[in-house]
């Protein structure tokens, strides 16, 4: 489902990453690594939001000839989720909405699983970490694409928000969706079967 060949990237003269060959088939996967191993950059690499050296295809879209369709196939919620502050959370909903050509009704069955809801009409600023970082999750499941990408989902949310989020994943995966996702919190079975482990070592991604 997801290839990249030949990755290189570097901040400056800072090189992050550095390897030939990495696949996934359709699943649930984790990466794991520590601080500054290059997993956010991995994983904004094969979202198409920074430079790179390399080739990324999923599902037969090249990255690089077709990027909007590319994008379309996938969502990416970041790890630090940074929106203007003065922003409501409904209208970035709505932007979404649009963009996505998602359906009102399974966003709003979204805000209310996540107990968003009654904070929608309030403005960004005013969010909590914990509401942040739900609005990001929401906006990341809103439409229909083939593989999510969630950087550190389970950071600052509350158990029973992660409870939440390990079910919507699992009914994802049902249906033929994928994830990746990065968390230095250990992800036991019990909580998501898992198809792979990965971790970041010295610039290459490689399999646990
Ligand atoms: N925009 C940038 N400009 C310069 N260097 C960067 C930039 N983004 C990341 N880096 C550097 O690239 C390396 C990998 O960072 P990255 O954020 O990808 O790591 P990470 O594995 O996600 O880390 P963490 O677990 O701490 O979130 C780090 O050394 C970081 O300082």
């Amino acid at each position: 489902m997801l290839s990249t060949t030949n990755i290189n990237k570097k901040y400056g003269s800072h090189e992050v990453l550095n390897f030939n060959e990495w696949k996934i088939d359709e699943g649930i996967y984790w990466l794991k690594g520590g601080n500054g191993t290059g997993k956010s950059t991995l994983f904004r690499i094969i979202s198409g939001q920074i430079p790179f050296k390399g080739e990324v295809n999923l599902n037969g879209i090249n990255l690089r000839k077709d990027p909007i369709k590319f994008r379309s196939r996938i969502s990416f919620a970041e790890a630090e989720p940074q929106y203007p502050t003065f922003v409501k959370g409904r209208e970035l909903i709505d932007f979404y909405i649009e963009t996505r050509e998602a359906q009102r009704k399974q966003v709003d069955e979204l805000a209310d699983y996540f107990e968003m809801t009654p904070f929608l009409d309030n403005t960004i600023g005013s969010y909590s970490s914990g509401m942040l970082k739900k609005l990001s999750l929401i906006c990341a499941f809103i439409g229909n694409v083939d593989l999510y990408i969630l950087d550190e989902p389970l950071i600052t949310i509350d158990i029973s928000s992660s409870d939440k989020l390990y079910k919507l994943i699992k009914e994802k995966a049902l249906q033929g969706k994928s994830f990746i996702l990065s968390s230095h919190q250990e992800v036991s079975n019990d909580q998501l079967e898992l198809d792979g482990v990965f971790q970041i070592l010295d610039k290459q991604v490689i399999q646990l």
